[in-house]
């Protein structure tokens, strides 16, 4: 069964596996796939008690199988399920290691369900690249041995339930599971969606995914797709520099990412991972053929070097967390040695923008406006980086969009007010704001409406309202 839009295909070879690619022309912004969860389960080691049916934190516990958590709205969780789990013994103590893998084998032995274990058997695990691997001992440790020593093997008839099968299991989810909002905001999940993890990666992907309060998936492209292309999904984050994301795609999805921006040095002109070269000051020092070389002035560096003053960065970046005055004195020292656009500055350029609008967004505090340019700064130089990385419809661009153009209004009213800038001018920065919004609100559009981004989207369209009448308002001076 192809859930997929009938504009694309899935396709296998040696290399990816399987695979989706565009069979026809898709527009920007069309929907590719819809897809409802098969199974929902936590982060390994996360401690809250949730829910079964909604996920929603809760002190209750299902009063027939007394096993699973259970809201007393959600009502009973599936009856197969729960004598299951009536049956078993010894219930591991850390319910969030082992609640995933129990509900799979459960779904497995489900035979109303033939489906989830045809599905789940076609899905990837690298088990052969897995064995032996710390991942592996970790699961073992956590989440196998606890099971094996429960009697779920006897519980379990339609599957094998040895080390190798729990293996897999996990191995699944590591590979093909969404990390997703838990409901209200409050931390993270993992989740399957078997048809949206047959889409390959690409740090710069074609698609958009968004997942609703129902656990409901909408993939849709964030750029026209041309036949023949990929279809793509970013599985890792954008934000960080090649090294990381390669690194954290070999260790965790086991392939070496080739694609356009991970094989050019300068990724694609974003500078993510450039340092300044000490000789000329000028020109950003890339990698190529494992020399750092500086594109303006030729010298070449020492990699040891290059890569004990990145680590260093990395050390005070983690240490200036939080801490207003410590993020801006690590921002200032190190845009004298780093690219402007490194992905170590962009993450402290969030972190400030992050306490800037906790800061505004008090209303005991009344921002000056020096204050409202250095997040209207910061926001502009992130969103210059973003339009490189995410150059189709993003959410982190509307996001950025919005944070930029808010203070900027801002700012033009206070130095009208102050007699700085003319009535024009603050009509024509109060128009580019009107756009830059009108633009982000256009690409939070395909946000489920409940979500956040949603409710940012609505919060624009009313500010956009209000802008407009300004802009009459300001246009009908005399
Ligand atoms: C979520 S699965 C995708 C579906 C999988 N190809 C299948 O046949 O079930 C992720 C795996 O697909 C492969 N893959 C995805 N994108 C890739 C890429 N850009 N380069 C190489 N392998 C890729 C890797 O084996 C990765 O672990």
């Amino acid at each position: 069964m192809n859930k997929f839009n009938n504009k694309c295909s899935v396709e296998k070879n040696e290399q990816l596996g399987r695979y989706v690619v565009a069979v026809q022309d898709i527009d920007e912004g069309e929907t590719i796939l819809t897809e409802k969860s098969i199974l929902i389960f936590p982060v390994l080691g996360d401690e809250t008690q949730r829910c079964c049916q909604c996920f929603k934190k809760t002190g209750d516990i299902c009063k027939s199988c007394k096993k699973f958590p259970i809201c007393a709205s959600c009502g009973p969780h599936n009856d197969f399920e729960c004598q299951i789990l009536q049956k078993l013994d010894k219930m591991p103590r850390k319910l969030s290691n082992v609640f995933g893998v129990i509900r799979c084998l459960i779904q497995m032995e489900n035979f109303e369900n033939v489906e989830f274990a045809e599905v789940f058997d076609s899905m990837e695990a690298h088990q052969t690249e897995r064995r032996g691997t710390a991942i592996w001992k970790t699961h073992h440790k956590t989440t196998i041995e606890p099971l094996l020593q429960s009697n779920i093997k006897s519980l379990i008839k339609s599957v094998d339930v040895d080390t190798d099968l729990l293996q897999r299991i996990c191995g699944v989810f590591d590979v093909n599971s969404f990390e997703i909002r838990a409901p209200g905001g409050l931390g993270c999940l993992r989740s399957l969606f078997p048809y949206a993890a047959l889409l390959a990666h690409d740090c710069v992907a074609n698609t958009m995914v968004s997942i609703d309060d129902h656990f409901q998936m909408k993939i849709s492209s964030n750029r026209p797709i041309k036949a023949g292309e990929m279809v793509t999904y970013c599985y890792t984050n954008p934000l960080w520099g090649t090294s990381k994301r390669r690194e954290s795609l070999l260790v965790g999805k086991y392939f070496n990412c080739m694609c356009k921006r991970c094989e050019d040095s300068s990724e694609l002109g974003s500078h993510m991972s450039s340092v300044l070269c000490p000789s000329c000051s000028e020109g950003a020092l890339i990698i190529r053929n494992f020399n750092w070389r500086c594109i303006e002035c030729n010298t070449i560096e020492d990699p040891i070097k290059v890569e004990e003053i990145v680590a260093d960065a990395e050390v005070s970046v983690k240490e200036s967390e939080g801490n207003l005055r410590l993020l801006e004195t690590t921002l200032r020292r190190y845009s004298k040695i780093l690219h402007t656009n490194h992905h170590l500055l962009v993450d402290l350029k969030q972190n400030v923008c992050a306490i800037l609008r906790k800061l505004i967004m008090n209303p005991a505090f009344n921002p000056n406006v020096e204050l409202l340019q250095r997040k209207a700064q910061l926001c502009g130089e992130i969103l210059e980086v973003l339009k490189i990385v995410q150059p189709g419809i993003s959410r982190m661009k509307a996001i950025a969009l919005q944070e930029f153009a808010m203070p900027t209004a801002d700012i033009a009213r206070m130095q009208f007010d102050s007699g700085k800038i003319t009535k024009e001018q603050l009509k024509k920065t109060l128009e580019k704001c009107q756009q830059d919004l009108k633009e982000a609100a256009r690409m939070l559009f395909y946000e489920p409406v409940e979500s956040p981004e949603g409710q940012l989207a609505r919060n624009i369209m009313l500010d956009l309202k209000e802008l407009q009448e300004e802009i009459k308002d300001v246009g009908s001076w005399e």
